[in-house]
């Protein structure tokens, strides 16, 4: 099982209901997964600021005093927003690998659920409508997102252990199904420098694409590799700062729907999760091929 939906809007008016729309989508697909539940919200990604999301065991001794001290040690203005278990930092672009570090030295027990211009990562175990309550997500605006309730299959039940995964600056992908050669591969990508977090399957197919792209390659001619390189079984959906990809795997035997029309691209495992957007009786809908990878970029 594991439900996964995303929304890539193409009309500018909708941007407001981003994680409105998307929360509900994302409750919808419940009964596919018990175990845990992610977003990823891509918003507004101009101007010269970046964003690092971090999430704490214990935000209270690691979130206090956290903006000062990371103030002191960068020289700069920051801000860090507290969400709950997560908590947004916005710092210079320029300066955002020099936060990474900070944070790291200044809380080790901190991790980074995700950083770059424009994305921002909120998950959790618990239900989906728990998870998008705590984090206040149906407020959230944003150009596109995506979502994952997870019914666990390769890695334990833990906030590191849901989905999405991010592992390149504003990259992010939600998986269901299971890869057969994760192993082999995080054992190639480790050697290529790349670090992981936890044993999860999905995990090595985020890091694979972010080493894909990093050759230079743009999101959908990576999906089109991972076809080739990846075992298994596996409905993949991925963001970008500026993109939006689907691919399944030969078989495709999980389910996956998809709809289109002139103000959103939108993703879901089953059609339910689509049924409540706007417009939707007018979309042309489709159930993606196997082995075939749908890409936009804004
Ligand atoms: N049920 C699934 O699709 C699980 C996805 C992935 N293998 C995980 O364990 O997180």
């Amino acid at each position: 099982m594991c439900g996964i939906v995303g929304l890539f809007l193409k009309d500018k008016s909708l941007e407001p209901q981003l994680g409105a729309l998307l929360s509900s989508m994302l409750v919808t697909m419940t009964d596919r997964g018990p175990d845990s539940a992610g977003i990823a919200i891509y918003g507004d990604g101009d101007g010269d600021k970046a964003k690092i999301t971090i999430q704490s065991a214990d935000p209270k001794k690691d979130f206090v005093g956290l903006e000062m001290e990371l103030m002191r040690t960068l020289d700069s203005y920051l801000s860090i927003e507290v969400k709950s278990t997560h908590a947004v930092v916005t710092l210079p672009k320029d300066q955002l690998d020099e936060g990474r570090a900070a944070i790291a030295q200044l809380r080790p027990d901190v991790r980074i659920m995700s950083s770059g211009d424009a994305i921002e990562i909120y998950k959790e175990t618990g239900l989906p409508k728990d998870v998008v309550s705590r984090f206040s997500v149906t407020s959230m605006a944003g150009t596109h997102g995506i979502g994952h309730t997870r019914m666990a299959t390769e890695s334990a039940v833990t906030t590191l252990g849901a989905h999405p995964f991010s592992t390149g600056s504003d990259q992010c992908l939600v998986h269901n199904g299971s890869l057969s050669n994760h192993n082999n591969l995080r054992r190639e990508l480790k050697h290529q420098g790349m670090t992981f977090e936890t044993e999860n399957d999905s995990e090595v197919a985020a890091a694979y694409l972010t080493a894909e792209m990093a050759k230079g390659k743009n999101l959908g001619e990576a999906l089109e590799s991972a076809v080739d390189d990846l075992d298994g079984f596996f409905t993949f959906v991925v963001g970008t700062k500026s993109g939006f990809g689907v691919v399944r795997d030969a078989i495709a035997c999980k389910p996956a729907i998809m709809a289109e029309t002139d103000r959103y691209v939108a993703f879901g495992s089953e059609y339910r999760a689509l049924v409540s957007l706007p417009g939707i009786e007018a979309a042309r809908v489709w159930e993606p091929e196997p082995a075939t990878v749908y890409f936009w970029e804004r």
